[in-house]
């Protein structure tokens, strides 16, 4: 079958209203406009193409990375681009760049930590793109005195940091404070007096980050003026006095709070993408299982490919709900710091900390399925997800080591459970705390598999199993004397306690995003399948947890799995119409894999004569290696 749609058929299964579905994953009617506007202006304008990128060398992968970088902002000017828009197009552009650090770090840190005056000062240049900043926290070494290693944008492009370092006044050390600092010559570009500044080396896989120049930067007795260090959270006088403001400190982190949070955002989309491409792909290919002559099996209709397969599309379904949520937390967070009430910022520390690790880490393994899934093509780079994978996965360690944003949650559960002596009742995310002693007895009221399709059975069974993996936790703590000790030495279970209760926030938000009114048919009962699909597989994966807590029986796990082979049947006939509702063009999937159409085999069959090593019949390098060893092997043979 030439041209026409290959998967027609398949979206004719569906049994829900995919335009309806469309507005519910963009998360408006005016963010789904926004979004399909801009994804189609950047689809069809030739500059931002993409395909070639694993072809080119580092450098004129990074000049091509500044050409895009420098055409998008004239295009945001020419157009008048809202922010929002701006940001849809950054992100349609894909591909990593120093502007990510400039807009999502950089201005946030001044933002968040400047005074008004320093915000006055330093904000227009920024905004006019009149100064470009990074973000330079993480060392070579260790202890915030060594050389800074990591900064994206810092490496080639950045003319000025927020740079964190240890503050000395008077001979004392008052800790690390963030300090806005020129690096580069506005005139001609190099580096100031006293600072050496680079690109710390190609990154894992061609493309991919290597678009971005994270750079290593050193100072030798440079001077930052005292206006530059920024003062909201603590001051330096003239005099050299230091002092804090009633504020608390640790807002000197509060900008990894706010990318955190957009990282859960992303994770959603990464994992969307490689969703949509293997199960576009799955239902093109067909291997096997043929009957009485008939067609061959398609490889989606597989039982082990959909228990590989939907428990992805449901977490992505699952991780743009509880990201939605997130930038929620966060917005409501800001409000009440410029009110000047910081009760809720450990919470939003916690939630977004947990919930960065656990959805880039299951988005990064999520993606490496979806290459699985596509069998032997997908390993090919115009499967798309090679590189998808090389861009995304140091999302599990950047903003933080995923295991040690894990211990961060785990420090506040224990913190929680222990004021509950003190009568502090907990809210939030933790509110379930409050029922402790219910959660510690309760049993799973599962009879038959069905009975597993009722939330409130679902968010008990995961809200005792949490509560009682932090509460074990905090009871082997108490037998130590040095509570240090003690949280190193458990350390391995706490990681265990924190994502329990992450999965349960991401199940419980889940749930409730249910509870709110969803129009267009059949939409909300879909969704209904995919929270389903989402919490069982996870209460499947994680059985020995609800089992060895003694939350569910062996039966209960058995019934959890029997159901969740039902939803798989159910998720399937929509299956297509699902990763169509991402609304994805075929130039941000950049996969041939999962084009819209499903008209695969052609495409890979041209594509491959595309490949520069097919530029001529003979490579290069035959006569002069090749050649030689034929000739004396025949030599060698006639002899
Ligand atoms: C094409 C061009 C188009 C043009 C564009 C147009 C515009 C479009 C806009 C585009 C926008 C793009 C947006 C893109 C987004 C950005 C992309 C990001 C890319 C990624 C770059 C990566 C950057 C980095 O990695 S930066 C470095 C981050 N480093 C870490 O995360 C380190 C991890 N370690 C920690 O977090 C530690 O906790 C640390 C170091 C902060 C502190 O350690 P400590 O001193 O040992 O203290 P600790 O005991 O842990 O904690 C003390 C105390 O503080 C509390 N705490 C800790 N952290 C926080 C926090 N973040 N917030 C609040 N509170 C915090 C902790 O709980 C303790 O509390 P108590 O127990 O109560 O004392
Ligand atoms: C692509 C990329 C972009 C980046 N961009 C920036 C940037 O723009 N600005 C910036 O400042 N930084 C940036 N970083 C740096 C990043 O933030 C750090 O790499 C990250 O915070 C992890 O720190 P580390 O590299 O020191 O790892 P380490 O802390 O050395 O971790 C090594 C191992 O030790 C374990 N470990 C460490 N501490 C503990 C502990 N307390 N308990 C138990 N286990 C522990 C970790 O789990 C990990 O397995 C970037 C990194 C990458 C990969």
């Amino acid at each position: 079958m030439e041209g026409g749609d290959h998967l027609a058929h398949e979206r004719k299964k569906a049994q829900f209203d995919v335009e309806a579905m469309k507005i519910v994953w963009a998360g408006s009617r005016h963010a789904f406009e926004v979004s399909d506007r801009i994804s189609k202006l950047v689809a069809s304008d030739p500059a931002f193409r993409k395909d070639n990128r694993p072809m080119l060398s580092r450098k004129e992968l990074f000049k091509n990375t500044l050409r895009k970088a420098a055409y998008a902002w004239k295009r945001i000017i020419e157009l008048r681009l809202s922010e929002e828009e701006a940001s849809k197009l950054r992100f349609y552009v894909d591909e990593p760049a120093f502007t990510d650090l400039h807009w999502g770090m950089f201005l946030p840190a001044i933002k968040g930590q400047g005074t008004e005056e320093q915000q006055q000062k330093w904000l227009p240049l920024a905004y006019k793109m009149q100064i470009i900043g990074c973000y330079a926290q993480t060392e070579l070494g260790h202890g915030s005195n060594s050389s800074k290693w990591w900064p994206g944008g810092l490496g080639k492009i950045s003319t000025h940091a927020v740079v964190y370092a240890r503050l000395i006044t008077d001979g004392q050390d008052h800790g690390v404070h963030g300090f806005i600092v020129q690096l580069r010559s506005l005139d001609d570009h190099s580096p100031l007096p006293g600072i050496t500044v680079g690109d710390i080396g190609m990154k894992f896989g061609n493309g991919a980050y290597n678009t971005m120049d994270n750079g290593v930067l050193r100072f030798d007795h440079v001077r930052i003026p005292r206006d530059q260090m920024l003062m909201k959270v603590s001051q330096v006088s003239r005099e050299g006095k230091y002092s804090q403001s009633n504020v608390p400190r640790q807002l000197v982190y509060g900008t990894m709070v706010f990318v955190r949070q957009t990282i859960v955002a992303d994770a959603s989309c990464a994992l969307s993408r490689a969703v949509c491409i293997a199960t576009r792909y799955s239902a093109v290919r067909r291997q096997f299982g043929s009957q009485n002559g008939g067609p061959e099996t398609q490889v989606i209709d597989y039982k082990t490919q959909q228990s590989r397969l939907f428990p992805l599309l449901a977490s992505a379904y699952a991780f743009r709900f509880v990201g939605e949520w997130l930038k929620w937390l966060y917005t409501d967070v800001t409000q009440r710091l410029q009110a000047n009430d910081f009760s809720t910022l450990p919470e939003a520390h916690a939630c977004t900390a947990g919930l960065k690790s656990l959805t880039t880490a299951a988005t990064a393994d999520g993606i490496e399925e979806c290459r699985k899934l596509c069998g032997g093509h997908g390993y090919l780079c115009s499967s798309g997800l090679p590189e998808l994978f090389a861009v995304y996965v140091p999302a599990c360690t950047y903003e933080g080591d995923n295991t040690v944003l894990l211990l961060q949650v785990a420090r506040f559960l224990v913190k929680t459970l222990s004021q509950l002596g003190s009568g502090k009742q907990p809210v939030g995310t933790t509110a379930y705390m409050g029922q402790v002693e219910h959660l510690m007895q309760c049993h799973c009221n599962v009879q038959k598999a069905e009975d597993w399709l009722k939330p409130a059975v679902i968010l008990e069974a995961f809200e005792a199993r949490s509560a009682r993996m932090s509460v074990a936790c905090a009871k082997n703590l108490s037998k130590f004397t040095n509570p240090e000790e003690g949280f190193a030495e458990l350390s391995g279970d706490l990681v265990e306690a924190a994502i329990a209760h992450c999965q349960l926030i991401i199940v419980s938000k889940f749930i409730e995003k249910l509870q709110q009114d969803i129009p267009g048919k059949g939409v909300k009962q879909q969704l209904g399948v995919l929270c389903n699909i989402y919490a069982l597989f996870l209460l499947h994966k994680h059985q020995g947890d609800f089992l060895s807590t003694g939350c569910i029986t062996p039966k209960q796990a058995y019934l959890a799995n029997e159901q969740l082979r039902a939803l798989y049947s159910q998720a399937r006939p929509n299956a297509i119409a699902l990763v169509d509702a991402f609304n994805y063009t075929d130039h941000y999937l950049g996969s041939i894999l999962g084009c819209y159409d499903g008209n695969v085999y052609p495409k890979l069959y041209e594509a491959a004569w595309k490949d520069p090593l097919n530029d001529s019949v003979v490579p290069d390098g035959y006569r002069e290696y090749i050649w030689p060893m034929l000739k004396q092997q025949l030599r060698t043979a006639r002899l």
